[in-house]
């Protein structure tokens, strides 16, 4: 619903425009100035304010500058007698979206408003389609079996309205896999909201889920909703969810047979409808016999388990991901990223205990460091280089010698932008026998 506070010292207009916008569905707050403005906006959150400048206490300039700080996202209009355009420009200056020259013809002022709530109501589509987008353009990527059985569940399982946990290593796209689900359900233009159980401290916890009434603790200086509300509609995802403290887990429980629960300090009961999709890389069985976890809880979580497989497990997809996470990427080249064959040799042999997350941070270092748009085995981390280099050469120093001639060959060639004449300079030996060595080790 839309809220609007109006902030008026003249009773007899106050209550005139009131009574206008309460005419429309929308929920309307007045004050007789801006301090008791500046109160109403601790509280409660407004998609327009309607103030005049002259006011007693706090005039509409200083709480146009609050409303600035307190809520950015909220429109303001200002309302001025004609001798003060020059005040009402100063406010558009500072932030305020509109104003009217006092008196006005009370349509205008409705029209006015209406031309904002829209705009915001566009700002909000554009916003969502721009994170649906993201969404996309970071997908699951992999066509190996063990990720074909991944997207076999979530494309049964999405377009329902049931609990999905989804388990895995660290990084093996657990999240991803959430935003898949939430994309392919019939909530997808609803919000999808996610709470990392493990980053808030358990003291805050059940307040950023249930949200708070104002004065529920010491620091409530306003009311708050929790992560359920705005999620109301759409996908809740739980990530790590085996670090949720005990007393959390049987709120939980309730609002995943009930859809209801109260805000902290709060009695009266709120009712949502929401999509609870949870992550983990524990083990829930075994926290629930070590006495961590409710087992009613994970019965409950568990209707459609997803099992994401560590990379070690689809190693076939290690190329798409590596172009995949390249594309990420500017090439400050003419062309893309690409990854030579030989680096994915390297990779192919890497047990990955980071999973793709791993191999994303790999590929982002390696399209810092390296020389030109093609990653080779010199632009990953030692270590895995010399797996490679042992693997294929054991100890011989010669063939241990060419390896690290070729890779001294192509930096040089990147370095000089291809130019085989300023190469040969840089490594002091002549044009031909640059040429001789390039042909050699098969370097273009
Ligand atoms: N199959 C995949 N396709 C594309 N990207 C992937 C895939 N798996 C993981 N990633 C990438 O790896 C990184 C980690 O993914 P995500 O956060 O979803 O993992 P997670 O399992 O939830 O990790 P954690 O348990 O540590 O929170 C992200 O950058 C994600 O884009």
């Amino acid at each position: 619903m839309v809220r609007i506070l109006l902030a008026e010292d003249d009773e007899i207009m106050r209550i005139s425009v009131y009574d206008r916008l309460k005419q429309f569905d929308w929920d309307v707050d007045q004050v007789e100035n801006g301090l008791d403005g500046v109160k109403m906006l601790e509280k409660n959150d407004y998609h327009l304010v309607i103030s005049d400048i002259r006011m007693p206490g706090m005039d509409g300039i200083q709480l146009l500058e609050k409303i600035k700080t307190l809520s950015p996202e909220t429109d303001i209009i200002i309302m001025t007698a004609y001798g003060s355009v020059n005040d009402a420009l100063d406010c558009l200056r500072q932030g305020a979206s509109d104003y009217i020259l006092k008196p006005f013809d009370m349509d205008d002022l409705i029209i006015r408003c209406n031309r904002l709530l829209d705009f915001q109501r566009v700002k909000n589509q554009v916003a969502t389609l721009e994170e649906n987008c993201r969404i996309v353009d970071r997908g699951l990527v992999g066509k190996a079996p063990a990720m074909q059985q991944v997207y076999s569940i979530i494309s049964q399982a999405a377009p329902t309205n049931t609990t999905i946990l989804i388990t895995g290593e660290s990084g093996t796209g657990k999240e991803l896999a959430a935003r898949a689900i939430h994309k392919a359900s019939l909530r997808r233009d609803k919000p999808f909201v996610s709470i990392n159980c493990a980053a808030i401290p358990e003291g805050l916890m059940e307040s950023e889920m249930f949200g708070h009434e104002r004065g529920a603790f010491t620091g409530a200086d306003r009311k708050r909703k929790g992560k359920f509300e705005l999620a109301d509609n759409g996908t809740l995802l739980l990530d790590e969810l085996g670090d949720l403290p005990g007393p959390l887990q049987a709120k939980l429980l309730r609002v995943l047979q009930e859809g209801a629960f109260e805000r902290v300090g709060g009695s009266s009961t709120i009712n949502v409808n929401v999509r609870v999709l949870a992550c983990t890389s524990k083990d829930l069985q075994k926290e629930v016999d070590e006495g961590r976890f409710r087992q009613d809880l994970l019965f409950r979580l568990k209707v459609i388990p997803i099992v994401m497989p560590p990379l070690r497990e689809h190693r076939e997809d290690i190329p798409e991901l590596c172009n995949h996470f390249l594309k990420e990427f500017n090439s400050p080249y003419n062309t893309p990223f690409s990854i030579s064959q030989e680096a994915l040799s390297c990779l192919e042999t890497y047990s990955f205990p980071g999973n793709a997350r791993e191999l994303h941070n790999l590929m982002e270092r390696a399209s810092v460091l390296c020389s030109g748009p093609v990653i080779y085995p010199e632009d990953l981390p030692t270590e895995l280089c010399a797996i490679e280099s042992c693997k294929e050469t054991g100890f011989n120093l010669a063939e241990n010698m060419a390896i690290a001639e070729k890779v001294c060959l192509r930096k040089a060639l990147n370095h000089c932008g291809g130019n085989k004449t300023k190469t040969s300079e840089l490594l002091g030996i002549s044009r031909k026998n640059l040429w001789e060595k390039l042909k050699n080790y098969d370097i273009d």
